[in-house]
């Protein structure tokens, strides 16, 4: 079972348009796709297209809470989420034929220091039958900066796997916490280190860095380039072949969904790591976030390069 927590849910909405965005002018939207978001429920539905079990955590709160949950129910995702005063946001993601995706994300109601005690004290009850926890996205306003880092320290104390995939501040504190795997992207890595990224060798430096604290999976996801695996039995790299790309969003949700999966299945790192290139690029042919077709990941996979740097 693989629990996938998500502070900052949302109502995604993708605007697919058939003609090219002009600013300042009205643009009418040719189809609206709403799905339950946020980055960690991208990461439930792959769970579930994975063939693992999946339960959704988090905050919900008001009428956009309650179509969330409604939308879960008819993915056929289990949720068990702290139910707050505010109302769960809504981000939109728009994608033209002329600038490809255009994303506008809300920040998020506030949570109160009740709702955030009252949530911690349930998480052990939560994820006690996960085998692993994956700690995606932003946290909603109100939220202290630690609040991964508290999250992180419960889950390894219950000697469960742990992902954080976040940025920032909050990424900065929820290493201090030792998770299992991290999977930074490369502006996270700058963010993070407070430096530019110039070269292959400059992200795999900072990949070992981030392992030495004492992180034993680090994944550095790089868009079309594939992704690094610094572990403890090696560096590998992981690289897509070339695809028609149609909606990258979520592709690094999936990419987390898919190591869940493979750290939940005790796969090997170099199988896991071509495990979560293939499903993560399959999702960049979907146009829906956090989804894929298995035919086109078991094609990709195929043509997946796994190097041993
Ligand atoms: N253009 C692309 N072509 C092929 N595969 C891609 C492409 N973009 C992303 N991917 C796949 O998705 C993985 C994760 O992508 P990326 O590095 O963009 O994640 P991310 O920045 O965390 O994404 P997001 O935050 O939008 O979810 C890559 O390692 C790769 O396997
Ligand atoms: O504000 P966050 O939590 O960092 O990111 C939110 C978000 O952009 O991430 C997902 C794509 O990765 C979308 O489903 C969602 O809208």
């Amino acid at each position: 079972m693989i629990t996938t927590v998500t502070l900052n849910a949302s109502i995604d909405k993708a605007y697919h348009m058939t003609q090219k965005i002009e600013n300042g002018t009205v643009m009418r939207v040719a189809e609206t796709h709403n799905s339950a978001g946020g980055k960690g429920l991208n990461v439930a539905r792959v769970v579930k297209l994975c063939g693992s079990d999946t339960k959704a955590a988090g905050f919900v709160g008001g009428y956009n809470g309650q179509y969330l949950e409604s939308l879960l129910d008819a993915d056929g995702i289990s949720y068990e989420f702290e139910h707050i005063n505010g109302e769960t946001r809504s981000c939109i993601n728009i994608l033209d034929p002329g600038y490809g995706s255009t994303e506008y994300l809300e920040g998020g109601c506030e949570v109160t220091a009740e709702e955030e005690t009252s949530f911690l004290e349930r998480f052990p009850g939560i994820i006690r039958n996960s085998d692993v926890v994956t700690i995606s996205g932003s946290a909603p306003r109100g939220m202290g900066r630690d609040i991964y880092q508290k999250m992180i320290r419960i889950v390894k104390k219950l000697g469960r796997k742990v992902i954080l995939d976040t940025s920032g501040e909050y990424l900065k504190r929820g290493l201090e916490s030792l998770p299992t795997m991290v999977k930074p992207n490369k502006d996270e890595i700058e963010m993070l280190f407070d430096i530019k990224v110039r070269s292959q060798e400059d992200v795999i430096g900072y990949a070992q860095k981030i392992y030495e604290k004492g992180i034993p999976y680090v994944v550095i996801s790089l868009g079309g380039e594939g992704a690094l695996l610094v572990c403890k039995k090696g560096i590998y790299q992981g690289k897509p072949p070339r695809i028609e790309v149609v909606n990258t969003v979520g592709c690094g949700d999936s990419m987390v969904g898919a190591f869940a999966v493979a750290l939940e299945r005790n796969m090997e790192p170099e199988d896991a790591l071509k495990f979560a290139v293939a499903v993560a690029s399959a999702n960049a042919l979907s146009s829906n976030t956090g989804t894929f077709d298995p035919a086109k990941r078991d094609e990709i996979s195929q043509n997946v390069k796994i190097i041993k740097l």
